[in-house]
Protein backbone atom coordinates (compact mmCIF):
# COMPACT_ATOMS: atom_id res chain seq x y z
CA UNK A 1 0.00 0.00 0.00
CA UNK A 2 1.98 3.29 -0.91
CA UNK A 3 1.85 6.21 1.42
CA UNK A 4 -1.04 8.93 1.65
CA UNK A 5 0.43 12.14 1.06
CA UNK A 6 -0.50 14.88 3.76
CA UNK A 7 -2.85 17.22 2.91
CA UNK A 8 -2.15 20.82 2.01
CA UNK A 9 -3.36 22.47 5.24
CA UNK A 10 -1.49 20.44 7.27
CA UNK A 11 1.48 20.70 5.30
CA UNK A 12 1.39 24.71 4.96
CA UNK A 13 1.39 24.29 9.41
CA UNK A 14 4.58 22.17 9.04
CA UNK A 15 6.62 24.37 6.55
CA UNK A 16 5.53 27.10 8.86
CA UNK A 17 7.25 25.72 11.65
CA UNK A 18 10.40 24.22 9.92
CA UNK A 19 11.22 26.87 7.10
CA UNK A 20 12.88 29.56 9.68
CA UNK A 21 14.75 26.79 11.05
CA UNK A 22 16.68 25.59 8.06
CA UNK A 23 20.16 26.81 7.09
CA UNK A 24 19.68 27.71 3.70
CA UNK A 25 16.27 29.85 4.83
CA UNK A 26 17.56 33.40 3.39
CA UNK A 27 14.73 35.54 5.96
CA UNK A 28 16.15 34.08 9.56
CA UNK A 29 15.16 36.18 12.34
CA UNK A 30 12.34 38.02 10.28
CA UNK A 31 8.82 37.55 10.51
CA UNK A 32 7.79 35.01 8.16
CA UNK A 33 4.24 35.24 6.76
CA UNK A 34 1.87 33.94 3.76
CA UNK A 35 2.94 30.48 3.77
CA UNK A 36 1.59 28.78 0.46
CA UNK A 37 2.07 26.00 -1.30
CA UNK A 38 2.58 27.16 -5.06
CA UNK A 39 3.22 23.93 -6.51
CA UNK A 40 3.07 20.12 -5.39
CA UNK A 41 3.85 17.15 -7.87
CA UNK A 42 5.04 13.64 -7.10
CA UNK A 43 8.62 12.53 -7.91
CA UNK A 44 8.67 9.50 -6.53
CA UNK A 45 6.11 7.07 -5.37
CA UNK A 46 7.16 3.96 -3.48
CA UNK A 47 5.52 1.63 -1.42
CA UNK A 48 7.88 2.66 1.50
CA UNK A 49 7.98 6.78 0.50
CA UNK A 50 6.62 9.19 -1.10
CA UNK A 51 8.99 11.70 -2.74
CA UNK A 52 6.99 15.44 -3.63
CA UNK A 53 8.49 18.21 -5.05
CA UNK A 54 7.18 21.36 -3.86
CA UNK A 55 7.56 25.46 -4.34
CA UNK A 56 6.09 27.19 -1.70
CA UNK A 57 5.99 31.18 -1.52
CA UNK A 58 6.54 32.92 1.58
CA UNK A 59 6.71 36.55 2.46
CA UNK A 60 9.60 37.86 4.86
CA UNK A 61 8.88 41.20 6.27
CA UNK A 62 5.90 41.41 3.43
CA UNK A 63 8.49 40.90 0.55
CA UNK A 64 7.23 37.21 -1.62
CA UNK A 65 9.94 34.76 -1.73
CA UNK A 66 9.80 30.99 -3.57
CA UNK A 67 11.73 28.21 -2.29
CA UNK A 68 12.07 25.10 -3.68
CA UNK A 69 11.70 22.13 -0.98
CA UNK A 70 11.60 18.47 -2.02
CA UNK A 71 9.88 16.52 0.72
CA UNK A 72 9.71 12.78 1.79
CA UNK A 73 6.65 11.22 3.52
CA UNK A 74 7.34 7.32 5.22
CA UNK A 75 6.07 5.34 7.84
CA UNK A 76 9.73 6.04 9.74
CA UNK A 77 12.23 7.78 9.47
CA UNK A 78 15.47 6.62 7.31
CA UNK A 79 18.32 5.55 9.34
CA UNK A 80 20.32 8.44 9.66
CA UNK A 81 20.30 10.85 12.94
CA UNK A 82 20.58 14.47 11.43
CA UNK A 83 17.35 13.55 9.62
CA UNK A 84 15.19 15.70 11.31
CA UNK A 85 11.68 15.72 10.51
CA UNK A 86 8.92 18.48 10.01
CA UNK A 87 5.98 16.32 11.94
CA UNK A 88 6.08 16.21 15.85
CA UNK A 89 7.53 13.63 17.66
CA UNK A 90 5.58 10.21 17.25
CA UNK A 91 3.59 11.46 14.34
CA UNK A 92 2.90 8.47 11.86
CA UNK A 93 3.11 9.29 8.70
CA UNK A 94 6.98 11.47 9.32
CA UNK A 95 7.44 13.92 6.97
CA UNK A 96 11.28 15.06 6.15
CA UNK A 97 13.84 16.64 3.98
CA UNK A 98 13.84 14.92 0.20
CA UNK A 99 16.93 15.05 0.20
CA UNK A 100 17.37 13.30 3.10
CA UNK A 101 16.55 10.21 1.53
CA UNK A 102 18.28 7.76 0.14
CA UNK A 103 15.67 6.18 -2.24
CA UNK A 104 15.20 9.99 -3.67
CA UNK A 105 18.65 11.00 -3.76
CA UNK A 106 18.78 7.85 -5.76
CA UNK A 107 16.09 8.38 -8.16
CA UNK A 108 17.34 12.33 -8.73
CA UNK A 109 20.19 10.63 -10.36
CA UNK A 110 18.70 8.42 -12.06
CA UNK A 111 16.60 10.73 -13.81
CA UNK A 112 19.68 12.35 -14.70
CA UNK A 113 20.85 9.92 -16.60
CA UNK A 114 17.65 9.25 -18.73
CA UNK A 115 17.03 12.59 -19.17
CA UNK A 116 13.71 12.58 -17.51
CA UNK A 117 10.54 14.37 -17.21
CA UNK A 118 8.20 13.68 -14.37
CA UNK A 119 6.28 15.73 -12.89
CA UNK A 120 6.93 18.70 -14.66
CA UNK A 121 10.85 19.10 -14.09
CA UNK A 122 13.07 18.36 -16.84
CA UNK A 123 16.35 16.59 -15.85
CA UNK A 124 19.16 17.74 -18.66
CA UNK A 125 22.36 16.48 -19.45
CA UNK A 126 25.16 18.86 -21.08
CA UNK A 127 25.71 17.25 -24.74
CA UNK A 128 28.92 14.89 -24.33
CA UNK A 129 28.71 15.07 -20.26
CA UNK A 130 28.66 10.99 -18.79
CA UNK A 131 25.91 9.69 -18.08
CA UNK A 132 25.58 9.56 -13.87
CA UNK A 133 26.11 5.75 -12.40
CA UNK A 134 23.07 4.96 -10.24
CA UNK A 135 24.15 6.41 -6.49
CA UNK A 136 22.73 7.17 -3.58
CA UNK A 137 23.60 11.39 -2.34
CA UNK A 138 25.22 12.21 -0.01
CA UNK A 139 24.12 15.72 1.75
CA UNK A 140 26.75 18.39 2.80
CA UNK A 141 26.63 19.73 5.85
CA UNK A 142 27.95 22.97 5.68
CA UNK A 143 26.87 26.85 5.96
CA UNK A 144 24.99 26.92 2.60
CA UNK A 145 22.45 29.08 0.60
CA UNK A 146 21.26 25.94 -1.19
CA UNK A 147 21.86 22.80 -0.33
CA UNK A 148 24.66 19.98 -2.47
CA UNK A 149 23.87 16.37 -2.74
CA UNK A 150 27.42 14.06 -3.41
CA UNK A 151 27.34 11.08 -5.36
CA UNK A 152 30.03 8.92 -5.83
CA UNK A 153 33.37 10.46 -5.99
CA UNK A 154 32.79 13.28 -8.64
CA UNK A 155 29.35 14.44 -9.37
CA UNK A 156 27.73 16.98 -7.18
CA UNK A 157 23.79 18.36 -7.99
CA UNK A 158 23.16 21.92 -6.17
CA UNK A 159 19.47 22.32 -5.62
CA UNK A 160 18.48 25.75 -5.59
CA UNK A 161 16.73 26.65 -2.71
CA UNK A 162 15.14 30.62 -3.60
CA UNK A 163 14.06 30.16 -7.04
CA UNK A 164 12.78 32.13 -9.62
CA UNK A 165 11.75 32.32 -13.66
CA UNK A 166 14.73 32.37 -16.14
CA UNK A 167 18.21 31.06 -16.24
CA UNK A 168 20.67 30.71 -13.12
CA UNK A 169 23.66 32.70 -13.63
CA UNK A 170 25.48 29.71 -11.78
CA UNK A 171 24.61 27.39 -14.77
CA UNK A 172 24.35 30.23 -16.97
CA UNK A 173 28.33 31.07 -16.43
CA UNK A 174 29.62 27.74 -16.15
CA UNK A 175 28.08 27.27 -19.26
CA UNK A 176 30.03 29.59 -20.46
CA UNK A 177 32.61 29.03 -19.14
CA UNK A 178 32.65 25.65 -20.26
CA UNK A 179 32.62 26.75 -24.07
CA UNK A 180 35.66 28.60 -23.35
CA UNK A 181 36.91 25.42 -22.11
CA UNK A 182 38.27 27.74 -18.83
CA UNK A 183 40.11 25.08 -16.32
CA UNK A 184 39.60 27.35 -13.32
CA UNK A 185 35.87 26.43 -12.76
CA UNK A 186 34.72 22.80 -12.48
CA UNK A 187 32.89 21.06 -15.32
CA UNK A 188 28.73 21.44 -16.07
CA UNK A 189 27.25 18.27 -16.02
CA UNK A 190 23.82 19.26 -15.91
CA UNK A 191 20.84 20.83 -14.88
CA UNK A 192 16.87 20.48 -13.86
CA UNK A 193 14.48 23.04 -15.21
CA UNK A 194 10.73 23.60 -14.72
CA UNK A 195 8.36 25.84 -16.27
CA UNK A 196 7.07 28.13 -13.66
CA UNK A 197 5.31 32.09 -13.48
CA UNK A 198 7.33 32.76 -10.37
CA UNK A 199 3.66 33.04 -8.69
CA UNK A 200 2.81 35.99 -11.71
CA UNK A 201 0.23 34.30 -13.82
CA UNK A 202 0.45 37.48 -16.31
CA UNK A 203 4.42 37.50 -16.43
CA UNK A 204 5.42 36.94 -19.97
CA UNK A 205 7.68 33.69 -20.21
CA UNK A 206 10.43 35.66 -21.48
CA UNK A 207 12.84 34.90 -18.85
CA UNK A 208 12.46 31.18 -19.75
CA UNK A 209 12.16 28.21 -17.83
CA UNK A 210 13.30 28.53 -14.01
CA UNK A 211 16.71 26.67 -13.12
CA UNK A 212 16.24 23.98 -9.98
CA UNK A 213 19.04 22.21 -9.83
CA UNK A 214 22.69 21.85 -11.33
CA UNK A 215 25.14 19.20 -11.67
CA UNK A 216 28.93 19.61 -11.85
CA UNK A 217 31.98 18.00 -11.25
CA UNK A 218 32.77 17.21 -7.97
CA UNK A 219 36.43 17.72 -6.74
CA UNK A 220 37.13 15.07 -4.12
CA UNK A 221 40.35 16.20 -3.01
CA UNK A 222 39.82 20.25 -3.24
CA UNK A 223 40.37 22.60 -0.41
CA UNK A 224 38.44 25.25 1.26
CA UNK A 225 40.71 28.56 -0.04
CA UNK A 226 39.69 30.42 3.18
CA UNK A 227 40.69 27.37 5.10
CA UNK A 228 43.91 27.26 3.52
CA UNK A 229 44.73 31.26 4.21
CA UNK A 230 43.62 30.75 7.50
CA UNK A 231 46.18 28.37 8.36
CA UNK A 232 49.02 30.18 6.72
CA UNK A 233 47.92 32.91 9.30
CA UNK A 234 47.62 30.61 11.99
CA UNK A 235 51.29 29.35 11.36
CA UNK A 236 53.22 32.78 10.99
CA UNK A 237 51.54 33.44 14.46
CA UNK A 238 52.97 30.21 15.89
CA UNK A 239 56.24 31.35 14.63
CA UNK A 240 57.35 34.53 16.86
CA UNK A 241 60.78 34.96 15.27
CA UNK A 242 59.60 34.11 11.35
CA UNK A 243 58.44 36.70 8.63
CA UNK A 244 55.75 35.59 6.16
CA UNK A 245 57.85 34.40 3.89
CA UNK A 246 59.90 32.12 5.82
CA UNK A 247 57.07 30.39 7.44
CA UNK A 248 56.02 26.21 6.04
CA UNK A 249 52.48 27.50 5.18
CA UNK A 250 53.58 30.51 3.28
CA UNK A 251 50.45 31.29 0.95
CA UNK A 252 52.14 33.90 -1.36
CA UNK A 253 52.40 31.48 -4.13
CA UNK A 254 49.07 30.42 -3.81
CA UNK A 255 47.87 33.93 -3.89
CA UNK A 256 49.61 34.15 -6.92
CA UNK A 257 48.12 31.39 -8.61
CA UNK A 258 44.76 32.12 -7.22
CA UNK A 259 45.37 35.93 -8.86
CA UNK A 260 46.08 33.58 -12.27
CA UNK A 261 42.94 31.75 -12.12
CA UNK A 262 40.75 34.66 -11.50
CA UNK A 263 41.60 36.49 -14.51
CA UNK A 264 41.56 33.56 -16.52
CA UNK A 265 38.03 32.74 -15.27
CA UNK A 266 37.35 36.86 -16.16
CA UNK A 267 39.60 36.53 -19.42
CA UNK A 268 36.76 33.69 -20.57
CA UNK A 269 33.79 35.34 -19.00
CA UNK A 270 34.72 38.54 -21.38
CA UNK A 271 35.22 36.82 -24.52
CA UNK A 272 32.04 34.29 -23.96
CA UNK A 273 29.24 36.69 -22.67
CA UNK A 274 31.11 39.91 -24.50
CA UNK A 275 32.62 42.88 -23.34
CA UNK A 276 31.44 47.11 -23.19
CA UNK A 277 31.56 49.88 -21.29
CA UNK A 278 29.18 51.62 -18.34
CA UNK A 279 29.18 55.08 -17.45
CA UNK A 280 31.50 55.62 -13.78
CA UNK A 281 28.26 57.60 -12.65
CA UNK A 282 26.45 54.41 -13.50
CA UNK A 283 28.51 52.18 -11.46
CA UNK A 284 28.39 54.53 -8.59
CA UNK A 285 24.66 54.46 -8.41
CA UNK A 286 24.46 51.75 -6.27
CA UNK A 287 27.69 51.85 -4.12
CA UNK A 288 25.87 55.88 -3.00
CA UNK A 289 22.61 54.21 -2.27
CA UNK A 290 24.77 51.38 -0.22
CA UNK A 291 26.78 53.94 1.38
CA UNK A 292 24.06 55.58 2.72
CA UNK A 293 22.32 52.94 3.74
CA UNK A 294 25.37 51.33 5.25
CA UNK A 295 25.46 55.15 7.13
CA UNK A 296 21.86 54.92 8.59
CA UNK A 297 22.45 51.40 9.60
CA UNK A 298 25.80 51.58 11.84
CA UNK A 299 26.53 54.82 13.35
CA UNK A 300 29.96 54.20 13.41
CA UNK A 301 30.35 55.06 9.97
CA UNK A 302 28.87 58.66 10.26
CA UNK A 303 32.68 60.05 10.56
CA UNK A 304 33.29 58.72 7.37
CA UNK A 305 30.64 59.31 4.67
CA UNK A 306 31.93 62.58 3.08
CA UNK A 307 35.41 60.77 2.37
CA UNK A 308 33.44 57.90 0.90
CA UNK A 309 31.13 60.11 -0.69
CA UNK A 310 34.63 61.67 -2.35
CA UNK A 311 36.12 57.96 -3.52
CA UNK A 312 32.91 57.36 -5.46
CA UNK A 313 32.45 61.00 -7.01
CA UNK A 314 36.39 60.63 -8.09
CA UNK A 315 34.72 56.96 -10.31
CA UNK A 316 31.62 58.90 -11.30
CA UNK A 317 33.50 61.56 -13.47
CA UNK A 318 35.81 59.48 -14.82
CA UNK A 319 33.93 58.09 -17.70
CA UNK A 320 33.09 54.81 -19.30
CA UNK A 321 35.00 51.81 -17.60
CA UNK A 322 35.13 48.74 -19.17
CA UNK A 323 32.92 45.70 -17.93
CA UNK A 324 31.92 42.53 -18.39
CA UNK A 325 29.76 39.56 -17.02
CA UNK A 326 32.00 38.86 -13.40
CA UNK A 327 31.46 36.47 -10.82
CA UNK A 328 29.94 39.54 -8.23
CA UNK A 329 30.21 37.91 -4.53
CA UNK A 330 33.52 36.53 -4.46
CA UNK A 331 35.92 36.13 -1.50
CA UNK A 332 38.14 33.10 -0.41
CA UNK A 333 35.07 31.00 0.91
CA UNK A 334 34.12 30.78 -3.11
CA UNK A 335 37.32 29.22 -4.35
CA UNK A 336 38.65 25.81 -3.74
CA UNK A 337 42.44 24.60 -4.60
CA UNK A 338 41.81 21.20 -5.96
CA UNK A 339 45.21 19.05 -6.61
CA UNK A 340 46.33 20.94 -9.68
CA UNK A 341 44.96 24.34 -10.04
CA UNK A 342 42.51 27.04 -8.38
CA UNK A 343 38.60 26.68 -8.62
CA UNK A 344 36.03 29.46 -8.38
CA UNK A 345 32.86 28.12 -7.71
CA UNK A 346 29.19 29.48 -6.92
CA UNK A 347 28.50 31.93 -10.06
CA UNK A 348 24.85 32.31 -8.50
CA UNK A 349 25.28 36.01 -7.13
CA UNK A 350 22.74 37.02 -4.04
CA UNK A 351 20.34 34.65 -4.69
CA UNK A 352 17.66 37.22 -2.90
CA UNK A 353 18.02 39.66 -6.16
CA UNK A 354 16.11 39.57 -9.02
CA UNK A 355 18.01 37.48 -11.70
CA UNK A 356 18.16 40.91 -14.17
CA UNK A 357 20.04 42.68 -11.49
CA UNK A 358 22.45 39.92 -11.00
CA UNK A 359 22.98 39.75 -14.59
CA UNK A 360 24.07 43.40 -15.08
CA UNK A 361 27.63 43.56 -16.80
CA UNK A 362 30.27 44.61 -13.79
CA UNK A 363 33.91 45.73 -13.54
CA UNK A 364 36.17 42.60 -12.77
CA UNK A 365 37.22 45.22 -10.18
CA UNK A 366 34.65 44.00 -8.03
CA UNK A 367 35.77 40.76 -8.05
CA UNK A 368 39.28 41.61 -7.19
CA UNK A 369 38.32 43.63 -4.45
CA UNK A 370 36.25 40.81 -2.75
CA UNK A 371 39.38 38.57 -2.83
CA UNK A 372 41.94 41.64 -1.54
CA UNK A 373 38.89 42.05 1.54
CA UNK A 374 38.86 38.94 1.99
CA UNK A 375 43.02 38.35 2.20
CA UNK A 376 42.21 41.23 5.00
CA UNK A 377 40.08 39.50 6.62
CA UNK A 378 42.01 35.98 6.63
CA UNK A 379 44.96 38.27 8.07
CA UNK A 380 42.68 40.13 10.94
CA UNK A 381 40.17 38.10 12.30
CA UNK A 382 41.78 35.56 14.80
CA UNK A 383 43.21 39.31 16.00
CA UNK A 384 39.44 39.93 17.11
CA UNK A 385 39.40 41.30 20.87
CA UNK A 386 43.28 40.08 20.77
CA UNK A 387 45.36 43.50 21.53
CA UNK A 388 49.25 42.36 20.46
CA UNK A 389 50.91 44.99 18.36
CA UNK A 390 53.29 42.77 17.16
CA UNK A 391 50.77 40.26 16.08
CA UNK A 392 49.04 42.97 14.40
CA UNK A 393 52.14 43.85 12.60
CA UNK A 394 52.32 40.37 10.99
CA UNK A 395 48.77 40.06 9.94
CA UNK A 396 49.50 43.57 8.16
CA UNK A 397 52.56 41.96 6.64
CA UNK A 398 51.04 38.60 5.27
CA UNK A 399 48.23 40.69 3.76
CA UNK A 400 50.45 43.03 2.05
CA UNK A 401 52.71 40.24 0.84
CA UNK A 402 49.52 38.23 -0.57
CA UNK A 403 47.63 40.84 -1.92
CA UNK A 404 50.48 41.82 -3.70
CA UNK A 405 51.22 38.21 -5.10
CA UNK A 406 47.39 37.96 -5.80
CA UNK A 407 47.88 40.83 -8.61
CA UNK A 408 50.80 39.74 -10.07
CA UNK A 409 49.43 36.48 -10.49
CA UNK A 410 46.08 38.27 -12.15
CA UNK A 411 48.47 40.73 -14.45
CA UNK A 412 50.47 37.83 -15.60
CA UNK A 413 47.09 36.59 -16.80
CA UNK A 414 45.31 39.75 -18.16
CA UNK A 415 46.66 42.39 -20.10
CA UNK A 416 46.01 44.58 -17.01
CA UNK A 417 47.45 44.76 -13.04
CA UNK A 418 44.69 45.34 -10.87
CA UNK A 419 47.60 47.53 -9.03
CA UNK A 420 47.40 49.95 -11.72
CA UNK A 421 42.95 50.58 -11.34
CA UNK A 422 43.47 52.67 -8.78
CA UNK A 423 40.39 54.99 -8.13
CA UNK A 424 38.12 52.18 -9.37
CA UNK A 425 39.65 49.16 -7.26
CA UNK A 426 39.58 51.79 -4.24
CA UNK A 427 36.11 52.66 -5.25
CA UNK A 428 35.23 48.75 -4.99
CA UNK A 429 37.10 47.52 -1.84
CA UNK A 430 35.11 50.48 -0.27
CA UNK A 431 31.85 49.42 -1.46
CA UNK A 432 32.71 45.74 -0.19
CA UNK A 433 34.15 46.85 3.28
CA UNK A 434 30.96 49.12 3.88
CA UNK A 435 28.68 46.16 2.95
CA UNK A 436 30.58 44.20 5.21
CA UNK A 437 29.83 46.80 8.24
CA UNK A 438 26.48 46.19 7.70
CA UNK A 439 26.26 42.27 7.11
CA UNK A 440 29.17 42.11 10.24
CA UNK A 441 26.85 44.05 12.45
CA UNK A 442 24.25 41.79 11.65
CA UNK A 443 25.65 38.93 11.60
CA UNK A 444 28.57 38.74 13.87
CA UNK A 445 29.08 42.11 15.99
CA UNK A 446 32.03 41.10 17.18
CA UNK A 447 34.16 41.09 13.86
CA UNK A 448 32.25 44.26 12.76
CA UNK A 449 36.02 46.23 13.39
CA UNK A 450 37.71 44.21 10.61
CA UNK A 451 36.13 45.95 8.13
CA UNK A 452 35.79 49.43 9.91
CA UNK A 453 39.50 49.55 10.04
CA UNK A 454 39.42 48.63 6.52
CA UNK A 455 37.18 51.86 5.30
CA UNK A 456 38.93 53.71 8.18
CA UNK A 457 42.03 52.68 6.06
CA UNK A 458 40.89 53.10 2.69
CA UNK A 459 40.26 56.77 3.12
CA UNK A 460 42.97 57.64 5.13
CA UNK A 461 45.63 57.24 1.78
CA UNK A 462 44.04 60.76 0.55
N1 LIG B 1 32.77 21.47 -7.65
C1 LIG B 1 32.97 21.28 -6.35
N2 LIG B 1 33.79 20.31 -5.90
C2 LIG B 1 33.99 20.11 -4.56
N3 LIG B 1 33.36 20.82 -3.61
C3 LIG B 1 32.53 21.80 -4.00
C4 LIG B 1 32.30 22.09 -5.38
N4 LIG B 1 31.42 23.13 -5.47
C5 LIG B 1 31.13 23.45 -4.20
N5 LIG B 1 31.78 22.68 -3.31
C6 LIG B 1 31.67 22.71 -1.83
O1 LIG B 1 30.33 22.99 -1.51
C7 LIG B 1 30.23 24.16 -0.71
C8 LIG B 1 28.99 24.95 -1.11
O2 LIG B 1 29.06 25.33 -2.48
P1 LIG B 1 28.47 26.69 -3.00
O3 LIG B 1 28.47 26.64 -4.49
O4 LIG B 1 29.17 27.85 -2.36
O5 LIG B 1 26.98 26.57 -2.46
P2 LIG B 1 25.89 27.68 -2.05
O6 LIG B 1 25.41 28.28 -3.34
O7 LIG B 1 24.82 26.88 -1.38
O8 LIG B 1 26.54 28.67 -1.13
C9 LIG B 1 31.53 24.92 -0.97
O9 LIG B 1 31.91 25.72 0.12
C10 LIG B 1 32.51 23.81 -1.23
O10 LIG B 1 33.04 23.34 0.00
O1 LIG C 1 27.69 33.44 2.09
P1 LIG C 1 27.98 34.42 1.00
O2 LIG C 1 28.92 33.91 -0.03
O3 LIG C 1 26.75 34.99 0.39
O4 LIG C 1 28.74 35.68 1.68
C1 LIG C 1 28.31 36.30 2.88
O5 LIG C 1 28.93 35.67 3.99
C2 LIG C 1 30.38 35.77 4.02
C3 LIG C 1 30.85 35.13 5.31
O6 LIG C 1 30.75 33.75 5.20
C4 LIG C 1 30.82 37.24 4.01
O7 LIG C 1 32.22 37.26 3.84
C5 LIG C 1 32.98 38.02 4.76
O8 LIG C 1 33.59 37.11 5.68
C6 LIG C 1 34.48 36.16 5.07
C7 LIG C 1 35.09 35.33 6.17
O9 LIG C 1 34.10 34.63 6.86
C8 LIG C 1 35.58 36.88 4.27
O10 LIG C 1 36.39 35.92 3.58
C9 LIG C 1 34.96 37.82 3.25
O11 LIG C 1 35.97 38.57 2.59
C10 LIG C 1 34.02 38.78 3.97
O12 LIG C 1 33.36 39.61 3.00
C11 LIG C 1 30.22 37.93 2.79
O13 LIG C 1 30.59 39.31 2.82
C12 LIG C 1 28.69 37.78 2.82
O14 LIG C 1 28.12 38.35 1.66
Amino acid sequence: MSITPVDDDAMVRLLTEWLPGQRWFAGKGRRLSAVRIARRAVLLDHVDVLVEHLLVDVEVDGRPQRYQVPLATARTLPDDRRTLPLTPDGASPVVYDGLRDPRGTESLVSHLSAQDEVGGLRFRLVPGAPAPEPARGRLLEGEQSNSSLVFGDDLMVKVFRLVQPGLNPDVELHAALADRRCPAVASLRGWVELDDDGGDPDADDEAGPTTLAMAQEFLAGAADGWAMATASVRDLFAEADLLADEVGTDFADESRRLGAAVAQVHDDLAAATGATTRDGAEIVTGMRARLDGAVAEVPELAGFADAARAVFDEVAGSGPVPVHRVHGDLHLGQTLRAPDRWIIIDFEGEPAAPLAERRVPDSPARDVAGILRSLDYAAQHTLVGVDDRQLRFRAREWRDRNVDAFCAGYAEVSDSDPRDSGALLRAYTLDKALYEVVYESRNRPSWVGVPLGAVERILATD
